[in-house]
């Protein structure tokens, strides 16, 4: 047994798109867990990973990139956006540096301000610092921080690794006391799982985006590595009504087959074995707006938790 109380908690990374959250998300937690994407707008809010540090467990909610809205849909994204938002117990804000306080960081500033009166600790991290001189970065904190009253300041490069560990310290501090989310033994296999869920989510997004665009979810259901040396992987991918099952498989199944074979070759490159990727498609209404933080994470929770 041990005295010091574990600490378990959410932290929801917002910011605009290409700020780097998936990039941060990877450091976060050791592991590639999202696949960092040139093409913007594609994450929805959902669980990340989950990173461990010290006595406790940080749980990342990745949230689409927050945008102004444009179309109706993009409203819809925004709204799941805020919504992983305000159930985290705290908030990280990236932004960029050398892009500093456009008119997307100061709507955002402005939404936490009136929309978000729980009072979460809402840390800024200003991210690609490797891009810009000091100066600039001292002056671009300060009018920051003017603006909103961040509980910290980071100054980071995800993707070389700068001030990541300060900021990983800090969130440990903030999550509250409680008993972790997941057994340390579940997290071993999440990133693997989640990798190749996400890479099926891809092609679907790739394939289908004017159809059903962000209306589909993948998990990992089963990962079996047999003696042959070759991988078994079931999946499910859950859309929203029952007329997009239809979309999803396509004439004589012939799209559901070409997605999966495209996500195949892409997973087989991680565990470097022989996979074999089984999909099915599943209805599951409202997924969006699940009121349980836990039921559309992607995570298994065990008989018994
Ligand atoms: N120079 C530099 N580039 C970075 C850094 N962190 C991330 N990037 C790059 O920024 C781009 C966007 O990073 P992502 O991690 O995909 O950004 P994101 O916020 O998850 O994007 P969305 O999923 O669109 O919301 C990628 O090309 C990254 O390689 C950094 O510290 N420095």
């Amino acid at each position: 047994m041990t005295d010091i109380s574990t600490r378990a908690g959410f932290v929801a990374l917002i910011g605009e798109p290409n700020a780097g959250k998936s990039t941060l998300l990877n450091r976060m937690v050791g592991a590639k867990i999202s696949i960092v994407t040139h093409k913007v707008q594609t994450t929805r809010t959902r669980i990340r990973g989950v990173a461990i540090e010290g006595p406790a467990q940080i749980v990342f909610v990745d949230t689409p990139g927050i945008f102004r809205p444009r179309r109706r849909l993009d409203r819809s994204m925004v709204k799941a956006a805020w919504g992983g938002a305000s159930d985290a117990d705290v908030i990280v804000l990236m932004i960029e540096a050398h892009r500093g306080m456009t008119e997307g960081v100061s709507a955002i500033i402005d939404r936490m301000r009136d929309e978000m009166p729980q009072g979460q600790p809402v840390a800024l991290a200003i991210n690609k610092i490797d891009r810009v001189q000091a100066e600039v970065l001292l002056a671009l904190a300060e009018k920051l921080n003017e603006a909103f009253p961040f509980a910290k300041t980071f100054m980071i490069s995800a993707e070389k690794g700068y001030g990541v560990k300060d900021l990983r310290e800090w969130l440990a501090g903030q999550v509250p006391e409680g008993p972790w989310f997941y057994p340390e033994d579940q997290i071993a296999d999440l990133p693997m799982r989640m990798i190749a869920a996400e890479m099926t989510r891809e092609k679907l997004t790739l394939r289908l985006h004017e159809e059903l665009p962000y209306q589909l979810t993948v998990e990992t259901e089963k990962w079996e590595d047999k003696t042959d040396g070759s991988t078994r992987i079931d999946q499910i991918v859950y859309v929203m009504r029952d007329g997009h099952k239809g979309i999803v498989l396509g004439n004589k199944g012939e799209t559901i087959k070409a997605i999966g074979s495209a996500a195949r070759a892409d997973i087989s490159e991680f565990p470097g074995r022989t996979v074999h990727l089984f999909l099915q498609v599943k209805v599951r209404p409202n997924w969006l707006d699940e009121p349980e933080r836990y039921s559309e994470m992607g995570l298994d929770f065990k008989d018994g938790d």
